[in-house]
């Protein structure tokens, strides 16, 4: 008998030439997957499939049936291997903000490639359709219609598709925008039957919604736009409206301070719901005035998520469980929704902060050291211009951060005293007010805390700092604290 040592030598050998022949095997796998994908051929061959197991067995009499097992899941896997290489993606003119690819990858096992073309390439790309599934985006969801060989009725009433499956060479195409927008009603639960309901903007995103709100029985849609009748500066005659839906891309990243002058959400006395089809920021404008005035608002990321997974219930032709679209929104808040920490001066957001960009992984920012970096010491600065002009900066530099993704924010201590820094603060962070025993509070270079008593400054601010916060954690060891932010923020964000 040989020893042990000398045969687990000798299989090591043979397991180096198997795992080179298999490399060589999946490589040949997938030149076999372009051929049929050129040819527009399915990837499943049976027939084949068959054959080379039943040889296995035949010509291999001591271990055939062991090889037929083997060789099962080799193919298993090469099919794996070449559905990955069919193309998924996204069609649209300029792509470079869309969430789409983040949404596709995380609910299936396929890449998903961003397609740019201009007009004139669209007949190309279709003629071709080199590609398994994709969805189309702004300005193409109509232009695509005339490429397609079967349209779904929801998309043909709608007048654009945002989902193409090709199908053995033909393409499919169905508008799963109506059921993303459709799923945003329901989570909300914003019943439409029976209700007047006032749409901003007439662009192609208020076409399905639209068409979503006559199938759910609205009693009166009206669509106010800037430049066909009825306009924005008629809003005074729907001012008996229940619900608002903005199709506009007004308040969209970067030009996310942008309002719609004529809008006021005050104004409108029997306003049940509030629902936005934007999804960048995370929150416009007028969902954050909804929020502050109690009104149930429906943000566009839902609806982005949900037409997302209904396509990709078409790319793959099967049913995907809606609690992935409650997956997807958690964990893409968990990457990219801003942690702000606000709160008297001194009393640890600055230190906090910088714990918690280490422990999350995340970019650190601190809005007083931005504010030193570009007008020097702050201390100085309030001396020779007072506090005014050091707020009007302050909300300067909020605006531009308060837009970014994925921050840990460490407010100065007066950001509260402006009520615009709430909107550029809430858009895109959860907000955390850090709450310290006033008789611990630091004063050294915080130019308001050595003028007055730290009690009346509190007093002055306290009901502000309510105002702006999500939640509120105490301070007094800022290990323990960070840990809890943390907590307090995955609970908060898992709906
Ligand atoms: N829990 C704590 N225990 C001890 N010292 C703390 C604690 N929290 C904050 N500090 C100290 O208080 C001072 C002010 O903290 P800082 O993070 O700059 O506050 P802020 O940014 O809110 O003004 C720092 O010296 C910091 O080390
Ligand atoms: O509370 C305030 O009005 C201020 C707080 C300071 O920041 P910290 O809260 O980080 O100390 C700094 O922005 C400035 O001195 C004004
Ligand atoms: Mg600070």
């Amino acid at each position: 008998m040989r020893n042990i040592k000398d045969i687990r030598f000798d299989i090591d050998k043979v397991d180096e030439k198997l795992i080179k022949l298999l490399e060589k095997r999946f490589d040949l796998s997938k030149e076999v997957s372009l051929y049929k994908k050129e040819n527009n051929k399915p990837i499943f061959d049976k027939e084949r499939e068959n054959e080379i197991l039943k040889n296995l067995e035949k010509e291999n009499k001591k271990y055939g049936p062991y090889f037929r097992e083997i060789y099962k899941t080799i193919m298993e896997q090469s099919k794996n291997l070449q559905k990955k290489c069919e193309r998924y993606g996204l069609l649209g003119k300029k792509l470079g903000h869309s969430f789409s690819k983040i949404i596709h990858e995380k609910i299936g096992n396929y890449t998903y490639e961003y397609f740019e073309k201009d007009e004139d390439e669209l007949s190309d790309f279709f003629q071709k359709r080199d590609f398994k599934a994709i969805n189309v985006t702004i300005p193409y969801k109509n232009d695509v219609i005339k490429y397609l060989d079967v349209i779904s009725d929801k998309a043909e009433k709608i007048g654009a598709v945002n989902t193409i499956v090709n199908i053995e060479g033909k393409l499919y195409g169905y508008n799963t925008d109506y059921e993303g927008f459709l799923y945003n009603l329901k989570k909300h639960k914003i019943d439409i039957n029976g209700k007047k309901v006032l749409i901003l903007g007439k662009g192609a995103t208020s076409n399905t919604v639209k068409v979503v709100l006559e199938d759910l029985g609205a009693k009166k849609i009206v669509r106010l736009s800037r430049r066909f009748k009825p306009f924005f500066k008629d809003v005074s005659n729907y001012i008996d409206y229940q619900i608002i839906i903005n199709t506009t891309p007004v308040g969209m990243f970067p030009n996310n301070e942008k309002k719609l002058s004529d809008i006021n959400i005050d104004d409108f006395k029997n306003l049940e719901a509030f629902v936005d089809c934007i999804y960048n920021p995370f929150m416009t404008n007028l969902s954050i005035d909804s929020k502050i005035k109690g009104i149930t608002f429906a943000t566009g990321l839902d609806m982005l998520i949900a037409q997302g997974v209904r396509a990709a219930e078409y790319f793959l032709g099967k049913k995907i469980d809606d609690k992935k679209i409650c997956q997807i929104r958690s964990s893409i808040f968990k990457e990219q929704m801003n942690i702000a920490l606000i709160g008297m001066p001194g009393s640890g957001k600055t230190s906090i902060a910088n714990i918690l960009s280490k422990k999350l992984d995340r970019e650190f920012i601190d809005i007083d050291c931005e504010f030193e970096k570009k007008y020097g010491n702050i201390e100085d600065f309030f001396k020779r211009y007072g506090e005014d002009e050091f707020r009007i900066k302050e909300s300067e530099i909020l605006k531009e951060y308060g837009k970014k993704v994925g921050l840990v924010i460490a407010c100065g201590g007066g950001v509260i005293k402006k009520e615009i820094n709430y909107y550029y603060l809430k858009q895109n962070s959860f907000i955390v007010n850090i709450k310290r025993d006033l008789d611990k509070l630091a004063i050294e270079g915080r130019p308001l805390s050595l003028e007055k008593r730290i009690e009346d400054l509190y007093k002055e601010r306290k009901d502000l700092y309510e105002k702006f916060e999500d939640v509120s954690v105490e301070n007094i060891d800022i290990n323990d604290c960070s840990d809890e932010i943390i907590r307090i923020f995955y609970e908060n964000i898992s709906y």
